[in-house]
C-alpha cells in the first residue's frame, strides 16, 4: 500500500515548501495590502472517537484489528479534503470535523461487508481516495449517526486487468494517479488524465468527481474514459459498462459517476486507455486581450483541432504570471511585447502530443495564421514542468498570512465574458483589495471552463468566514449564467446551488437513488445532496 497521509497531517500538500521568494511577497504587498504579522497556526483539537466497542470489533473482523485505526494522527490525516477552508481549519482555524476511525479495506468485498457493518452499527461512512476535494467532499460529517468513519481506499492498488485490443484497462479506485500510470507503462498505455492534483488523487475519486485533467481537449475527462464501474453500497454490489455504447435505456454508469460517495463505493473501474505518446511538444504564445484569445480558442474547438492541452489566461494571470517570475527574461519580454503592439497580453500555452516529432509539429501548425505572437518551446516547457507546482505554491501562500483559493465553472462561449465579468465583479465587492486571476483550462465546441484564483490578504479576525463570504457572493453570480462546477464537483459547499441547477426533480431522482441504495443513509452524509432532501 502506498502511504500517502501525513505531509504533515495534511495542512500542507507536502512536508515542507519552500518560502515565498522575496520579490514576490514584496508585489503580493503592493497589490494586496498583506501586512507583516502572520497569526501562528494552533494544532486542532482531536476528540475522542466515538466509535463504538462492537462496532470496532465487527469492522476488525471484517478488514482485521490493524485496518481499524483510531489514534490521532490517523484520523487527524483523514480530517477533510484540501481546500483552502480545510486547510485553514487543520492549521486551527473554526471546527474541523475529524473522523471517530479508518478503515482500510483491501478488496472491493471487505468494502462491501464494511458497508453493511456500518449500517447495522449505525456508523457512517466518507469515502476517501486522495482526499484532494476541495468542495467539502471528505468533510467527516456524521449526519444523524452515532460515529463516522473514513474509508480509506488505499488498499484498492492493483492493475486488475489490461485488454490491449480493446485499450481498456480495468483499475481498483484507490490507485493514486502517478501509481496507475507506473502500471500502465509497461503496456505502452496511459490514460492521459492529469488534473494539477495528480500527484495525490486517485482513479475511484476521478470517476466520483467527474473530474477534469490538464489534457482533456485531447484525452476527454474522466467520465469519458470510464467504459464501466463496480460498486459497492449498502444493498449488494452493482456493476454498470457491458459495451462501448448501448442504448439500453438510460445510462445508469453515469448516474454512479459523479455520485460523490453518496451511493456506493467505486471499487473498480474500467478506463479507456490511450498509447503513451512518444512526443509531447508544449509551446507558448501571447495574444492581445482575453476577448480575442477567447476567440482563438472557440475557433481551434468548433474546427475541432484543439490543441491536447489548450490553457488561455487573463490580462491578470498573465500579469501575475510575468510579476512573479521576475528577472531580466521577462523584463525583455514585456519589452518585446510592447514593440509589437500587445496592450493586453494575454498567455496562450498550447501542448500537442504524437506518436512522432513530425505528427505534433503537423498539429501545432493549425495555430499559424490565428494573430498569435508565438513565444516558442520554452515557454510551454516552462509551463509544463511547473503545472503541478500550484498546490505548493498555495502553502508558502498560506504562511505568510494570504487568504488563497480557487473556484471553477463553465458556460457557452456567447457567455463567457458576462459570466467573467459576474464572478470577478463579486469577488472585487467581497475581498476588497484584491488579485482575482481567470483562465480557460478546458475547451469544448460549445463552449469553455472558466477557472479563477483569488489572492487577498487574510482576514486575521475570521479567515474562514472571509472566505466563505466571497465564495458564496461568486456562486450567487454563476447561478442562471453557468454551472456550479466544472470539474470540482458539488460537496458540502455547492450542495446549497444544486437544486438551482438541476431542479426540483433533478434532486428528488437523486435521493430517491440513493434511498434505494443506501436505505439507512450511511454513505458520505451532507454531501451532494442538499441538506434536508436526502
Ligand atoms: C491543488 C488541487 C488541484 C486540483 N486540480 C484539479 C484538476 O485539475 N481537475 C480536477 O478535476 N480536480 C482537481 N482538483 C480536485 C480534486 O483533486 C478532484 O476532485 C479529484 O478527483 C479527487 O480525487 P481524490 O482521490 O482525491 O478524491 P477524494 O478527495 O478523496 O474524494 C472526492 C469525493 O469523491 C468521493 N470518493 C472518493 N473515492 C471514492 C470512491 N472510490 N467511491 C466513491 N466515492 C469516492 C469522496 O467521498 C468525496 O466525496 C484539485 C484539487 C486540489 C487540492
Amino acid at each position: 500500500m502506498t502511504e500517502r497521509i501525513d505531509h504533515t497531517l495534511r495542512d500542507r500538500w507536502t512536508p515542507t515548501t519552500g518560502p515565498l521568494p522575496a520579490h514576490a511577497l514584496a508585489w503580493l504587498r503592493r497589490r494586496t495590502g498583506l501586512a507583516e504579522a502572520r497569526t501562528p497556526a494552533r494544532t486542532p483539537e482531536v476528540p475522542a472517537s466515538a466509535l463504538s466497542d462492537a462496532a470496532r470489533t465487527a469492522l476488525a473482523a471484517v478488514v482485521g484489528p490493524g485496518f481499524v485505526r483510531v489514534d490521532r494522527d490517523s484520523r487527524l490525516g483523514r480530517a477533510g479534503g484540501m481546500s483552502y477552508v480545510d486547510l485553514l481549519r487543520r492549521r486551527g482555524e473554526g471546527g474541523l470535523a475529524v473522523p471517530d476511525a479508518v478503515v482500510l479495506p483491501a478488496t472491493p468485498e471487505q468494502v462491501a461487508d464494511v458497508l453493511r457493518t456500518c449500517a447495522e452499527h449505525d456508523v457512517a461512512v466518507v469515502p476517501f481516495g486522495g482526499g484532494t476535494s476541495v468542495v467539502g467532499g471528505v468533510a467527516a460529517l456524521r449526519g444523524d449517526k452515532a460515529a463516522v468513519l473514513a474509508l480509506d481506499l488505499a488498499r484498492l492498488d492493483r492493475l486488475v486487468s489490461v485488454d490491449p485490443v480493446s485499450r481498456v484497462a480495468v483499475l481498483q479506485a484507490g490507485l493514486p494517479a502517478p501509481e496507475a500510470e507506473r502500471l500502465l507503462a509497461p503496456h505502452g498505455l496511459t490514460t492521459g488524465h492529469v488534473p494539477q492534483s495528480y500527484e495525490r488523487a486517485t482513479i475511484g475519486g476521478f470517476a466520483a468527481t467527474r473530474s477534469a485533467g490538464q489534457a482533456s481537449s485531447g484525452y476527454g475527462r474522466f467520465e469519458d474514459m470510464v467504459e464501466g464501474v463496480r460498486l459497492a453500497t449498502p444493498v449488494g454490489e452493482w456493476r454498470l459498462g457491458a459495451a462501448p455504447a448501448s442504448a439500453a435505456g438510460p445510462d445508469l454508469k453515469q448516474l454512479v459517476i459523479g455520485s460523490e460517495g453518496v451511493l456506493g463505493v467505486i471499487t473498480e473501474v474500467a478506463v479507456r486507455v490511450r498509447p503513451r505518446p512518444a512526443v509531447e511538444r508544449y509551446e507558448g504564445f501571447v495574444v492581445d486581450g482575453f476577448a480575442r484569445g477567447t476567440e482563438v480558442v472557440r475557433a481551434l474547438a468548433q474546427r475541432r483541432v484543439l490543441a491536447d492541452v489548450t490553457r488561455l489566461s487573463d490580462e491578470d494571470e498573465t500579469e501575475v504570471t510575468l510579476a512573479l517570475a521576475g528577472g531580466w527574461k521577462t523584463a525583455a519580454l514585456k519589452a518585446y511585447l510592447r514593440a509589437r503592439g500587445i496592450a493586453r497580453p494575454c498567455l496562450l500555452v498550447l501542448g500537442w502530443h504524437g506518436a512522432t516529432e513530425a505528427e505534433a509539429r503537423r498539429r501545432a501548425r493549425v495555430v499559424r495564421g490565428a494573430g498569435l505572437v508565438p513565444l516558442g518551446r520554452a515557454l510551454g516547457e516552462a509551463w509544463r514542468h511547473g503545472r503541478f507546482n500550484g498546490p505548493r505554491q498555495r502553502d508558502a501562500l498560506l504562511d505568510v498570512g494570504v487568504c488563497v483559493e480557487t473556484l471553477e465553472t463553465a458556460t457557452h462561449w456567447s457567455r463567457v465574458a458576462e459570466l467573467r465579468s459576474a464572478v470577478r465583479r463579486a469577488l472585487v465587492d467581497a475581498l476588497g483589495d484584491c488579485v482575482v486571476m481567470c483562465h480557460i483550462s478546458h475547451a469544448y465546441e460549445t463552449g469553455a471552463s472558466l477557472y479563477f484564483t483569488v489572492l487577498a490578504a487574510r482576514d486575521a479576525g475570521d479567515p474562514v468566514g472571509q472566505w466563505q463570504v466571497a465564495k458564496a457572493a461568486a456562486c450567487e453570480a454563476i447561478g442562471g449564467l453557468g454551472t456550479i462546477s466544472h470539474h470540482h464537483a458539488v460537496g458540502t459547499d455547492h450542495a446549497p446551488y444544486l437544486e438551482a441547477e438541476i431542479g426540483g426533480p433533478g434532486v428528488a431522482v437523486l435521493a430517491s437513488v440513493k434511498r434505494t441504495l443506501d436505505p439507512t443513509g450511511v454513505l458520505n452524509p451532507g454531501k451532494l445532496i442538499p441538506r434536508g432532501l436526502a
